[in-house]
C-alpha cells in the first residue's frame, strides 16, 4: 500500500462471511443477489456508524428516569455510486431510514478500466452531515477515488467508505488519493486480473444485481 495512511477494515462477523459465500456464488440469481448485498449493506452501515459521536439525554423509562447515550450529529448521508451500490444503498437505509440519499453515477470503461462520471446529485446539507460513500466493487480503485474527488469538490470533508469486496491495488488507490477517507470492505480478495475484474471477486456487480450483460 503506497503512501498514505487509509484506515481499512475488514469486520469478522459469521453471518458476513456466511452471504458473502451466496453472493459470491456464480449461481446465486439477481432477486438474491440484491437481497445479499442489503444485508451485507446493512451489516457494514453498522460496523462503520459506531463510532459516531455521542452525547446522552435523560429517557424516562416506565420505571425511573436515567440519562442515555444518544447520537450527538445528524446522521451521515447516504451517496451511493451507480448502478452497482444501490444494492447496498437498501441495506444501509434499513440502518439509517432518515439519512438523506445522494448519487453518483460512474461507468468504468471497460478497456481503459477508467471511471466516467455521467451524474450526480446530492443532499443540500451533505458537507454537514458527512457522507457514506456505497460501492459494493474496489477494484483499480479509480471509481471509488474519482468520486471521493467529486464528493470533496462539492465541499465534503468527512467520507466513509463501504465496499463489499476490495483488491489491494484499490485500497493503495485510496491510500494514494484520499488518506483521510476510511473504508470497510466485507472482504479483501487476492487482486485483479488482467480485465481488471477482483479474483476471485464475484464478477460484475452491476450485471448481477440488475441481471444485465
Ligand atoms: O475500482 P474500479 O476499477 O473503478 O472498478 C469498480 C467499479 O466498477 C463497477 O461499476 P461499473 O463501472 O461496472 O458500473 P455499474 O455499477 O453500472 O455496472 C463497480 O460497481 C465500481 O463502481
Ligand atoms: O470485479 C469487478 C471489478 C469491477 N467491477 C465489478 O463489478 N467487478
Ligand atoms: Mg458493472
Amino acid at each position: 500500500m503506497s503512501g498514505g495512511v487509509t484506515s481499512f477494515t475488514v469486520p469478522r462477523h459469521a453471518l458476513l462471511d456466511h452471504r458473502m459465500a451466496e453472493l459470491r456464488d456464480a449461481t446465486t440469481p439477481p432477486a438474491a443477489f440484491r437481497r445479499l448485498l442489503a444485508e451485507i449493506g446493512a451489516i457494514l452501515t453498522v460496523a462503520a456508524t459506531a463510532d459516531l459521536p455521542a452525547t446522552s439525554r435523560a429517557v424516562t423509562t416506565p420505571l425511573e428516569t436515567i440519562q442515555h447515550p444518544v447520537l450527538a450529529v445528524a446522521e451521515p448521508a447516504l451517496v451511493a455510486i451507480l448502478r452497482a451500490g444501490l444494492g447496498l444503498l437498501e441495506g444501509a437505509q434499513r440502518i439509517m431510514p432518515a439519512a438523506p440519499i445522494g448519487h453518483i453515477g460512474m461507468a468504468r470503461n471497460e478497456h481503459t478500466l477508467q471511471p466516467m462520471e455521467y451524474m450526480l446529485r446530492l443532499p443540500p446539507d451533505a458537507a454537514e452531515r458527512g457522507v457514506i460513500l456505497l460501492d459494493p466493487m474496489l477494484a483499480t480503485g479509480g471509481s471509488a477515488a474519482a468520486a471521493c474527488t467529486r464528493l470533496k469538490q462539492a465541499g465534503i470533508t468527512s467520507i466513509r467508505l463501504l465496499v463489499v469486496v476490495a483488491a489491494p491495488e484499490g485500497v493503495a488507490t485510496m491510500a494514494a488519493a484520499h488518506p483521510d477517507v476510511p473504508v470497510w470492505a466485507a472482504a479483501l480478495d487476492r487482486g485483479l486480473n488482467a480485465q481488471g475484474f477482483i479474483m476471485p471477486g464475484l464478477g460484475d456487480a452491476g450485471d448481477r444485481c440488475f441481471g444485465t450483460e
